[in-house]
């Protein structure tokens, strides 16, 4: 009985894998390609926008960021699987407002350009450096546009699977499945070790976008950051450091230039009175205030609150670490600004 059960589940993954993966031709295609350089696409910029690039385009840059930071040599990354892999990441993000695709790839790109710019790479190592790209580029797979108060609510079968970081654990296994897919196997030379070291900082880093959990342990961080008495070498240190820079890229439209910023404010507040919508009409409950349509002319003010109690203080706890990155917090500081006046104008 066990022994069906189990072929069961394994034929269901390898089904759901066999969809969840990209074609054949696609990656082919892909891999055909003359990738440009990382100064052509602009990806150490902290001001970088993806609005004027193409699907393609953000493919051949995440092509790009991994020869970069040479993952491909250093982990012997066949090519052809790395290309059917970035397509399959990009096939696993819905088509929802905000938590899709480029979400995912602005945030992998911040990322670059942070441990390339404080040299942070030296601090991680080229494991921890892998598996930060790869959980950057697949922290949000499969969103629904719905966050983990959602799914509770609404007792979804993830709230089933998962009771805490509830959508951060569904993204988890969806990074996991592909990974394991047919074609998919970038990590597929490493050693036994260093595949499982991959796996565990992988993880971890993906959980840790749940604000919950930044809010958690951002307090430990600052301290260690106000007293200068971080270790690097200490695996708890650089934990806490990996944990923090998956927030500083999850939310770095905050840091960005303001027409960029007020765009992609538009779309989180799209996707969260779509959310407000779906509670309303099927959950028949009223939603909160950032969700709730009737409530639009404060969101400015709830932008403010979002910038004071959230991102001030991981943003300049960074710029305390490496003066590289005060171009950030001075990015969101800018911000703030223009918030209070669109505030000041309703
Ligand atoms: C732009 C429309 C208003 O957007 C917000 C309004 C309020 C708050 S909040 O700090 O009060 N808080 C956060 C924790 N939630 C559980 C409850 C609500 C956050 C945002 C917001 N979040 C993100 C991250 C997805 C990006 C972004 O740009 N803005
Ligand atoms: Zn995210």
């Amino acid at each position: 009985k066990a022994i069906i059960a189990m072929a069961k589940q394994s034929v269901t993954l390898d089904v759901l894998s066999y969809h969840a993966s990209a074609s054949l031709d696609d990656a082919r295609r892909l891999h055909r390609q003359v990738v440009p350089s990382a100064q052509k696409f602009q990806l150490h910029d902290f001001k970088f926008d993806d609005i004027y690039m193409t699907q393609d385009e953000t493919l051949k840059a995440c092509l790009r960021m991994f020869l970069d930071l040479d993952f491909v040599n250093r982990f012997h990354i066949d090519y052809e699987v790395l290309c059917r892999w970035l397509l399959s990441v990009k096939k696993n993000y819905r088509n929802v407002t905000y938590h899709n695709w480029r979400h995912a790839f602005n945030v992998a790109q911040m990322m670059f350009a942070i441990i390339t710019a404080t040299q942070w790479w030296k601090i991680f190592g080229d494991i921890e450096c892998l598996a930060l790209i790869i959980a950057c580029l697949c922290h949000d797979l499969d969103h629904r546009g719905t966050n983990n108060s959602f799914q509770i609510k609404a007792s979804s079968p993830l709230a089933q699977l998962y009771s805490t970081s509830t959508m951060e654990h569904h993204h988890f296994d969806q990074c996991i499945m592909i990974l394991n897919s047919q074609g998919n196997q970038i990590l597929g030379n490493l050693s036994p070790d260093e595949y499982s070291r991959v796996i565990k900082v992988l993880e971890d880093a993906i959980l840790s976008t749940d604000l919950a959990v930044y809010f958690r342990k951002r307090g430990a961080f600052f301290n260690l950051v106000r007293t200068s008495s971080y270790n690097w070498s200490r695996e708890d240190h650089r934990e806490l450091l990996r944990g923090m820079t998956m927030t500083v890229c999850d939310l770095a439209a905050i840091t960005k230039p303001w027409e960029v910023e007020k765009r992609v404010a538009e779309l989180v507040t799209s996707e969260f009175f779509e959310q407000g919508d779906i509670e309303r009409k099927e959950l028949h409950i009223t939603p909160i205030d950032i969700m709730n349509r009737e409530k639009e002319d404060q969101l400015p003010l709830m932008q403010v609150g979002f910038i004071d109690s959230i991102c001030l203080p991981i943003y300049e706890s960074f710029a305390v670490l490496s003066d590289k990155l005060e171009p950030l917090v001075e990015g969101v500081r800018y911000n703030k600004q223009m918030w209070l006046q669109m505030a000041a104008e309703d």
